[in-house]
């Protein structure tokens, strides 16, 4: 049903629901889904607050352009990348010229929200969060929005409905590049 779709890889920032929304979406779609930190975390034996700590931010992007170069060459996955993958001209290229890039747009509120409980974002782990996350945002979002063919608000929709959407959009998004839709078959 999905055989000429290809790859889908999910941008956006922390707590936008890359993670939670990719491994839907591949379970919708029938194909394997991959999150570039769990890819990292499984390469290096080791978790991201583990490699930020030894080997600086620095040695994470290393690794994390290692895993984007990887991943973006498998054909037929769906992929959550991490918040700040787009911030390498590298991997934004791998990223565009792979597969169809999907930016899973958040306000600050929400991914405020969603990353506060959780201590395995070691960017995070500062006495103002809220800052980090809107510095981030005023940053990134050009470039979140440079390599992106499709953009989806997560604000207030729950994962599920956000997945239905998400098909839909990338049915059009085929249809106007001629790109065999992921239903089509199923018409
Ligand atoms: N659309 C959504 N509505 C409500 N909660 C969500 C939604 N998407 C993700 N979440 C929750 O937000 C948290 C962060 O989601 P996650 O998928 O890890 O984000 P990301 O990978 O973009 O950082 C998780 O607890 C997840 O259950
Ligand atoms: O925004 C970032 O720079 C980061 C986002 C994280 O992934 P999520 O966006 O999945 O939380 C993870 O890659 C790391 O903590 C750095
Ligand atoms: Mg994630």
């Amino acid at each position: 049903m999905v055989e000429e779709l290809p790859s889908v890889f999910l941008v956006g920032p922390m707590g936008a629901g890359k993670t939670t929304i990719g491994r839907l979406l591949a379970k919708q779609l029938g194909r394997s889904f991959v999150d570039s930190d769990w890819y990292i975390e499984s390469q290096t034996g080791a978790d991201i607050a583990w490699i930020f700590a030894k080997e600086g931010e620095a040695g994470f992007r290393e690794r994390e352009t290692r895993a984007i170069d990887e991943l973006t060459q498998q054909t037929q996955i769906v992929l959550a990348t991490g918040g700040g993958a787009v911030m390498a001209a590298e991997n934004r290229a791998f990223l565009k010229e792979r597969g169809i890039v999907v930016y899973l747009n958040a306000p600050v509120d929400v991914q405020m929200a969603r990353t506060a409980k959780d201590k395995s974002r070691p960017l995070l782990q500062q006495p103002n969060p809220r800052k980090i996350l809107q510095d981030l945002y005023s940053a990134r979002d050009p470039l979140y929005r440079q390599v992106a063919h499709i953009i989806m608000p997560t604000g207030h929709t729950y994962p599920r409905h956000m997945v239905n959407q998400l098909l839909q959009k990338l049915e059009t998004f085929c249809e106007s590049t001629s790109i065999s839709s992921a239903h089509e078959e199923d018409e």
